[in-house]
């Protein structure tokens, strides 16, 4: 018998270190995937379209969102950015566990369908260092990046609807942080189900 997989929805304001740390994480754990997002954003660099996200114009996009192929979507610093509703339903329902990296205001819809979705909001030590990640990585243009910054100050204002917080100061500290919490919650899930017999019997333990 099969039991539905965990949701795990990852947010931080651009620059935290969000797709580093989620990545660190799959290598660790082969029970994981990601879901891949639908955006309009422009590919950077070495993005690759059905990888990074599947990009798509605006009209395709709105049709998405008309006809009721999100779980959730919405606009992030000028781009519209959507979590497909086919392709997290089939993997949660054939108990994979997903992560969903997207914004604060995805976060919270996610929430409201899933209740039992664990939120992780990621936060930069300090708005400095934000700043230098994001001029180090390289990939935005300053006024993307300086759009970026501005929009920081309200997105951390966001952290308390989120489950637990986690500061991505040293990143393997923050990389086991995040370890963690997967694990805490599917210990949770493993004494939710033991509470139901027919468990105990299809493992053969009752
Ligand atoms: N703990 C850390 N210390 C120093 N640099 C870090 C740390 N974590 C991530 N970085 C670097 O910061 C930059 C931003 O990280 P990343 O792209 O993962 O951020 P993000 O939150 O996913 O951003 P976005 O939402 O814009 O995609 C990258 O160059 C990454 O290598
Ligand atoms: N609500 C959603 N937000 C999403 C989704 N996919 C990504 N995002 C968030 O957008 C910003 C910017 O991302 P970037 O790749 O352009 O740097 C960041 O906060 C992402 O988490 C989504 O499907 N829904």
């Amino acid at each position: 018998m099969d039991y539905p997989g965990n949701l795990f929805v990852v947010a931080a304001p651009s620059g935290a270190g969000k797709s580093s740390l989620v990545k660190s994480l799959l290598e660790l754990d082969s029970h994981l995937v990601v879901s891949v997002s639908h955006t309009t954003r422009k590919p950077r660099g070495q993005e690759q379209d059905g990888r990074e996200y599947h990009f798509i114009n605006e009209k395709s996009f709105r049709q998405m969102v008309a006809d009721g192929e999100f779980f959730e979507w919405a606009e992030v610093h000028g781009n519209l950015y959507g979590t497909s509703r086919g392709e997290v339903q089939k993997r949660i329902a054939s108990g994979q566990d997903v992560v969903l990296e997207i914004d604060w205001q995805g976060a919270v819809q996610i929430k409201k369908l899933f209740p039992t979705a664990v939120l992780i909001f990621i936060l930069p030590p300090s708005y400095e260092e934000l700043a230098q990640r994001l001029n180090r990585r390289g990939e935005d243009q300053p006024e993307v990046i300086a759009q970026r910054l501005a929009n920081a100050r309200h997105e951390v204002a966001q952290a308390r609807h989120f489950d637990f917080v986690i500061i991505n100061a040293l990143f393997e500290t923050a990389v086991f942080d995040l370890k963690t919490v997967v694990h805490s919650q599917r210990l949770k899930y493993a004494a939710q189900l033991r509470s139901k017999p027919a468990v105990f019997q299809a493992l053969d333990l009752s």
